[in-house]
């Protein structure tokens, strides 16, 4: 190459660096402007829900004023309960103290339906990288059901869930477990414990949170560490083992030398046995082959059907959806923005565009079909035998 092509190589390339940075700065500052607007959007919000709060906090006294009677008789009931008990060997100290202070929150009950209201919530508050995941959400999630959260990366999914069980609190609203109200700002939640043993949440990969030597510790730590007498809690082990579908003679092992299926089994049973009324799952089968995914949705399907467990479930797999939910929620930039059964949702072309979430298989299949001249979209199903059916009634 010549000197004078080298010279003009070399010019062409910083103009080129010249742009792409004038470009980066553009973007910068158009993010930076986009940022500064939508935080002074939130603290504008935040200054019109400061009324609300008040409500709620009034709201809240009140309550727990009428209910002081109730409490008190069930507090007097455990005293009673200890000093004619306490001799004997199997009652702690630290049993007494969990049954006091289940007593003492006797007034709420967190197995009814859990409502956001007006619930908005910003990761990194008043730095660069603020961030609001959650914008104004309202939304009730039923009691008993199945119930599906899904929406493309990013769209709050997570952030919502982890509001059931405090592990953030929202900047605006409210959230209502059952009865419990989590209002915004508040700095520390009373009744933490009581909330977390009734709504299980179950993180992606909870399997990396064994770390007892036996299953059976690892599965009777959350009940024993929350105050319940040792002894029950790991007599309880075997048939929490049966209902994750694990042997029961499992219980002595190690929870190390398992596959990664059975550990996370392991996990969940460890989280149902708070015996509580809702399992909240983020992404639970992340990481596992179709086969497993297939068992652990049938695990969630029964302990809903059977146990009568209140499933919410977050996840990017549509089939799971079809499959076992009853009700589906849809986020959209931190808002629900639709709420059906899975039939309403998947049926919804335009909707499904929107979020770029692609339907189940079996709808994929209909909507084809449909483009073909053999529409069946009306119809609502969730099996490969049900859309046959619709198919053979089409085209009799
Ligand atoms: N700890 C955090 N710090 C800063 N930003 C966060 C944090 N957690 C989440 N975010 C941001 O908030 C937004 C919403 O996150 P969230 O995890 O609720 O979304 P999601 O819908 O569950 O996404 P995904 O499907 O990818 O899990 C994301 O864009 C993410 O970048």
């Amino acid at each position: 190459m010549s000197n004078i092509d080298n010279y003009a190589n070399k010019k062409e390339n910083k103009i080129k660096h010249k742009e792409q940075m004038k470009e980066l700065n553009l973007k910068h500052k158009t993010d930076s402007i986009k940022r500064k607007k939508k935080h002074n959007e939130t603290k504008k919000l935040m200054k019109e829900d400061k009324k609300n709060l008040v409500a709620f906090n009034k709201e809240n006294k009140k309550f727990l004023k009428d209910s002081k009677g109730i409490v008190q008789d069930k507090v007097k009931e455990v005293l009673t309960w200890y000093s004619e008990n306490k001799e004997k060997e199997n009652i702690t100290k630290k049993h007494f103290k969990s049954k006091l202070q289940r007593a003492k929150k006797s007034m709420y009950d967190f197995s009814g339906p859990i409502s956001f209201e007006n619930v908005s919530y910003t990761y990194g508050w008043g730095t660069p990288f603020e961030f609001k995941a959650l914008d104004s959400a309202d939304l009730v999630i039923k009691k008993g059901k199945i119930t599906a959260v899904i929406g493309m990366t990013g769209s709050g999914k997570s952030t919502l869930i982890q509001l059931t069980n405090g592990l953030i609190i929202s900047e605006t609203g409210r959230t209502l477990v059952g009865n419990f109200p989590i209002i915004a700002k508040t700095k520390k939640i009373k009744f933490v414990k009581e909330l977390r043993r009734e709504i299980g949440l179950v993180f992606q990969f909870p399997e990396y949170q064994l770390f007892q030597n036996t299953i059976e510790s690892d599965i009777a730590f959350g009940p024993i560490n929350l105050g319940a007498d040792k002894e029950t809690s790991i007599k309880k082990v075997p048939e929490l083992l049966r209902l994750v579908d694990l042997p029961e003679d499992y219980a002595k092992r190690s929870p190390f030398d398992l596959s990664g299926g059975q550990k996370r089994r392991v996990a969940i049973a460890g989280i149902i046995a708070m015996d509580g009324n809702t399992l909240v799952l983020d992404e639970p089968t992340g990481g596992l082959d179709p086969h497993g995914e297939e068992d652990f949705m049938k695990l969630f399907y029964d302990l809903n059907k059977k146990q009568n467990k209140r499933i919410i479930i977050v996840t990017h797999n549509m089939d799971h959806v079809l499959q076992i939910a009853d009700e589906v929620i849809v986020m959209h930039k931190g808002k629900v923005i639709s709420i059906g059964t899975p039939f309403e949702i998947f049926s919804n072309n335009e909707l499904l565009k929107k979020i770029e979430i692609e339907p189940p298989k079996l709808y994929k299949l209909a909507h084809k079909l449909k483009d073909k001249g053999l529409d069946v979209t009306d119809k609502n199903f969730r099996t490969i035998e049900e859309l046959a059916k619709h198919i053979k009634e089409r085209i009799k």
